[in-house]
Order: C-alpha cells, then structure tokens, then sequence
C-alpha cells in the first residue's frame, strides 16, 4: 500500500477549493494538534463499510446518506443530533420494510463542515450600499456571519472541527447502541408535528406492522437483542486538504492509510481533477469512498477516475454520487452507466438528486422543488431498471426539523413560506415530513426495480 503523500506536494497540485489562510504560523499549529488527536474512527470499522457498499455494489443492499448540507458548531446540540439521526433511522425502516431491501445508514455527520463555492465572494446590499465579502466555506474555515473579521479563514476551526465531530459521533454511538435505534422504539421515532401528518399517520401504521412482526418473532424464538442495536457510519466531503491530510493514519493491524475523520469521505463535483490534491490523497486512503459525478461528466472521466481511485477494482470500495438533475439524468445517465459497467469497473451507483436541482427564488432563498428531488430519483431508477444495473442508494440534504427550505411535497410548501424557517447556512435541505415522504416514493421505485 502507497504511503501517504506530504501535504506540500497535495498543494503543488493547484489544489482547488481550498481557504486562503492569512497565517501560515497558525495553520501549522493547527495542522500539529490535529495530527496528535486520536482517530474518530477505526479502520476496521471502515472496513466493515466497505463490505456493507460491496453488498450496494452486487446489488444486494441500499445506501442510505443523509444530513445538513453544511454542519455548524451551533448544531451540535442534543436536540438536532437526535433530530437527524431520528429522520435517518425512520427513513431507514421504511427503505427496508417497504423496499424488501438491507439497508446500510450513513449519515453526512460528523465532519460535513467545509464547503465548496461557486463564487470566492458574496455580495450583499447592507445599509443601502452594495458590500463584497469572502464567501462562507462552512465552519471549518470562517464564519457565517457577514463582517469582514468574520470571514477571515481561521485555521484554529479545524481543531474545532476535530472536537464538534467527536461530540457528534460520542452522541450518535450512544443513540445507536444504546437503545434509542432499537427496532422496538418505531413508534417513538414518530413524534411531534410528523406524527399528526398524512405521512406520519402512514408510517404509523407501517411501524404497527413492524411491531406485529416483531411480536411473531419473539414468539417463535428470535432474540430480541438482535434489533437493540444498529450500524451507523459516518461520512463528509473531503475537501480541506489540512484537516483530511492531518486525520489520515496508517493502521496498525493493515500498515494502510486510513482517513480516521470519517468512515466514507467523498470528492466532490467541483475536486474530482484525475491528477488534482483529492484525487490524489483519496487514492492512498482505504476508505471507502465516494466521487461526485455531475452532468458534463464523459463516461472516460468516470473510468479513468475509477482506474485511479480504485486500481484493484474492488467491491465496495467506490462509489459514484449522480447529481445531474431531474431535467437531465435520462438523457446523461443511461451512456455514463453503460459504459462503466462495460469497462467492468466495480461500483456503486448513487443518486444525489439534491445538486443538479438549486435556484433561487424570486426572495432571494436558494431553494428546490420536492417534485424535481423525485423527479430525478424516479430517472435514476429508470435508467438503472432499463440497463439492468442496480439503483444503489440515495444521498440526500434532510435535517430533522421543521424547515422551510425546499418547496413543495405533501405540505406544499410555496416560495412564500420560506422565510418562515430558513435556517440552512448553505444549501436547501428536505425537511423531516419532506424526507419521511421521499423514503416512501423510493420504497415504491425500490419494489418496482
Ligand atoms: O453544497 C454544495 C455546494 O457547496 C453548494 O451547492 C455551493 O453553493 P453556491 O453555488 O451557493 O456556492
Ligand atoms: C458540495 C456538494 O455537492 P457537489 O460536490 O455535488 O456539488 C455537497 O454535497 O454538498
Ligand atoms: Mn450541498
């Protein structure tokens, strides 16, 4: 296994997306704390992904991977941490009950804190005059609010990165062997305002089947305990080459490089260069990982990419993260597909109908029509039933609360409401009742594939 490259020569490739830190001093500090914090997580527990997205990959299981756009450290709080993994787990259960399908759980937690721009600067009229300031790349490099002091990339950040991400995952590992995620408690994932919904009420009566099923089982001898607990990994774009460089580790059992921040870390859409920083790092790590492909992506894009990411063509190692958007996944999709599947390479196929799906708004809110996310879950499910390849999963921007960010769904959310609770600091996410109604269209798209 190749040793990890130095961060220096990551660099040299022109890095993209990367924060222009003022203070080369300061970032070396934070760099040399990080590299003296424990993992957050364990290769073998990588590995243990890695054999789950090999079943994705053969077709045998669904990927699940959901949360905020952008984590912030004000988020890491009891309520919102219990919140999405509560969405998660309800989603979850209906992909498996439903869907007939193993589902495996990955949440866009504990590490999602950096972001890629489309612009370096954001624009914004404050007291009537027009001001232009860095953009916000997530907590992990400067802050939201609009001051200048406040978009400084501040290197320090990403130690706190290091700690809100440990918080997180304490609390997740907590809630995931501790019983809240017990298959017993379906019911009482389905609280508060979802509860009194028509999606709600539908999950209702799904969760009493559940209960009915698992009351047979016990009577015919399973062991209970079997539901107590359930398998949850974590997982963020790898994209601040400081923070994901500093995290990566040789593994003592392997003597392989490992990127301890996360269990899956992905490239994104806008860092997948073949010969770029994140290639190049992302190829030495045995995570498992993934790779953004949006619409302009060739079908030799995506299997040189494979070629360089995963040589040994290994099951479960990659994954390829669609995001085309609903206008245009039956057009791009089916050739990128086929010919990858023709090249034999070994992956599997994901659909994030998230990204290629953004506007804004007539109030100025970046937001997404409920009907476009579907839309392009439906395409995706389409191309993969025609080719005869297998629709692996879904990577969704959700939160579990209340929100007003993306429009339409059963609430029928209008671009009116918006302003009501818009609280995503970066992209739109599917509220709780939005995100519960997309797992019961993809159960059904899931039966039918
Ligand atoms: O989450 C993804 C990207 O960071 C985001 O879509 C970019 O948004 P922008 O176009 O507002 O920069
Ligand atoms: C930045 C993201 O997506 P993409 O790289 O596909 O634009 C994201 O997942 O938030
Ligand atoms: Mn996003």
């Amino acid at each position: 296994m190749s040793a990890i490259p130095d961060l220096e020569s990551l660099h040299a490739r022109g890095a993209a997306q990367q924060p222009s830190y003022p203070d080369r001093a300061a970032v070396d500090a934070a760099v040399s704390r990080l590299r003296t914090m424990p993992p957050l997580v364990f290769a073998g527990e990588c590995d243990d992904l890695t054999d789950k997205i090999a079943a994705v990959t053969r077709g045998e299981a669904f990927l699940l991977q959901g949360g905020d756009c952008a984590e912030t450290f004000a988020g890491v709080t009891a309520d919102n941490v219990r919140n999405k993994l509560r969405v998660l787990l309800q989603m979850a259960v209906v992909l498996t009950y439903a869907g007939s399908v193993p589902v495996v759980k990955v949440g866009r937690l504990a590490g999602q804190y950096a972001k890629p721009r489309s612009s370096d600067n954001e624009t914004r009229t404050v007291d009537g005059q027009s001001v232009t300031l860095p953009a916000y790349r997530g907590d992990a490099v400067n802050g939201f609010e609009f001051t200048p002091e406040s978009r400084v990339p501040d290197p320090q950040r990403l130690v706190d990165v290091y700690n809100a991400s440990a918080a997180t995952l304490n609390l997740v590992r907590a809630f995931v062997t501790g019983g809240y995620a017990d298959l017993r408690q379906v019911h009482t994932w389905n609280t508060d305002f979802v509860r009194s919904s028509p999606i709600g009420q539908r999950y209702e009566s799904m969760a009493a089947d559940i209960e009915r099923a698992l009351t047979f089982m016990k009577a015919i001898g399973a062991d209970p305990d079997e539901f107590h607990r359930v398998d949850f990994h974590s997982s963020h774009e790898a994209l601040v080459l400081e923070y994901e460089h500093a995290m990566t580790r040789i593994d003592s059992r392997t003597e392989a490089p490992y990127d301890v921040s996360g269990h899956f870390v992905w490239i994104g859409e806008r860092t997948r260069q073949l010969d770029g920083a994140h290639v190049e790092l992302l190829s030495k790590i045995r995570n498992p990982i993934g790779v953004k492909l949006g619409p302009t992506t060739t079908a030799d894009d995506a299997i040189a990419l494979a070629a360089r990411l995963n040589p040994d063509n290994t099951p479960g190692r990659l994954t390829f993260i669609t995001r085309f958007g609903a206008g245009k996944i039956r057009d791009g999709l089916p050739d990128l597909v086929e010919k990858v599947t023709a090249a034999g390479v070994q992956v599997a196929w994901v659909c994030d109908p998230m990204h290629g799906n953004t506007f804004e708004a007539s109030s100025g809110y970046k937001t997404r029509k409920f009907e476009d996310v579907i839309d392009e879950l439906q395409g995706f499910f389409d191309v993969h039933r025609a080719l005869g390849t297998w629709p692996g999963g879904i990577h969704i921007e959700l939160t579990g609360d209340d929100v007003t960010e993306c429009v339409g769904g059963g609430e029928e959310l209008a671009e009116v409401d918006l302003g009501n609770r818009y609280e995503s600091v970066c992209d739109p996410r599917l509220n709780r009742v939005q995100s519960l109604e997309t797992a019961f269209l993809v159960a059904e798209m899931l039966r039918k594939a």
